[in-house]
């Protein structure tokens, strides 16, 4: 059984957010602000960015950044919801894989912690959440979508007979969740991520080896 599609919706921020370009130089000018603000963004925070800062990154004037985004929050919810915009495509690719379901489970993370090793759009989402309070914006809620997903994913390895009878799938998505972000956060806080995957290899056989029979 496929799984539900996961709501990732974003709950839209209070900031007036302008309409996406539909083609053209226009889609590439916002696309180039979302990837020059992520890199500033993951690198100095949001309060050490300034919506200038991007702009003379890009060798753009204010102007041209301001024609695509109303302040520098409507940058930062963009690029948070570009964060969350990677997952369904990850999903999708994993599922394709027709696995049992708690490989299914391993296998996408595997692949999200991969993203967060690589991705500077992922790494900006990370920090911006953690400094979400600084953000005059309301951002996405952040893990509920993964605990959604995660606790369906371990609801079909329950049903088939894949974990152990003690383990409750709501409790151990939950786990999961909150062992990947602390394996992120560890990894980026002392090594900027250079040893992301190894430390999630460690954690994730940890936790999938406690679920299963
Ligand atoms: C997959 C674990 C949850 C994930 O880890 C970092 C982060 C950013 O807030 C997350 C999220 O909001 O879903």
């Amino acid at each position: 059984m496929t799984q539900p599609p996961v709501d990732w919706t974003v709950r839209r921020s209070a900031v007036d957010q302008r309409p996406s370009p539909s083609q053209g130089r226009g889609v590439e000018s916002r696309a180039a602000i979302l990837r020059t603000a992520a890199r500033l963004f993951s690198e100095q925070g949001f309060t050490g960015t300034s919506l200038q800062g991007v702009a003379e990154e890009l060798g753009m004037t204010k102007g041209v950044v301001y024609h695509h985004f109303t302040n520098k929050e409507a940058i930062a919810v963009a690029v948070v919801e570009e964060h969350y915009a990677r997952w369904p495509a990850v999903l999708k690719e994993v599922q394709a894989l027709r696995l049992p379901p708690l490989e299914t489970c391993r296998e996408l993370l595997d692949r999200v912690a991969v993203a967060f090793h690589t991705d500077v759009v992922v790494q900006a989402g990370a920090r911006l959440q953690i400094e979400r309070t600084s953000v005059t914006a309301r951002l996405p809620v952040p893990y509920v979508g993964w605990v959604e997903l995660l606790t369906s994913l371990l609801r079909e390895a329950r049903d088939a007979g894949q974990l152990r009878a003690e383990v409750v799938p709501e409790a151990a998505a939950n786990a999961v969740v909150a062992g990947f972000f602390g394996v992120q956060h560890v990894s980026e806080s002392l090594h900027g991520r250079s040893d992301l995957l190894e430390r999630w290899r460690i954690m994730a056989d940890l936790l999938f080896r406690s679920f299963g029979k």
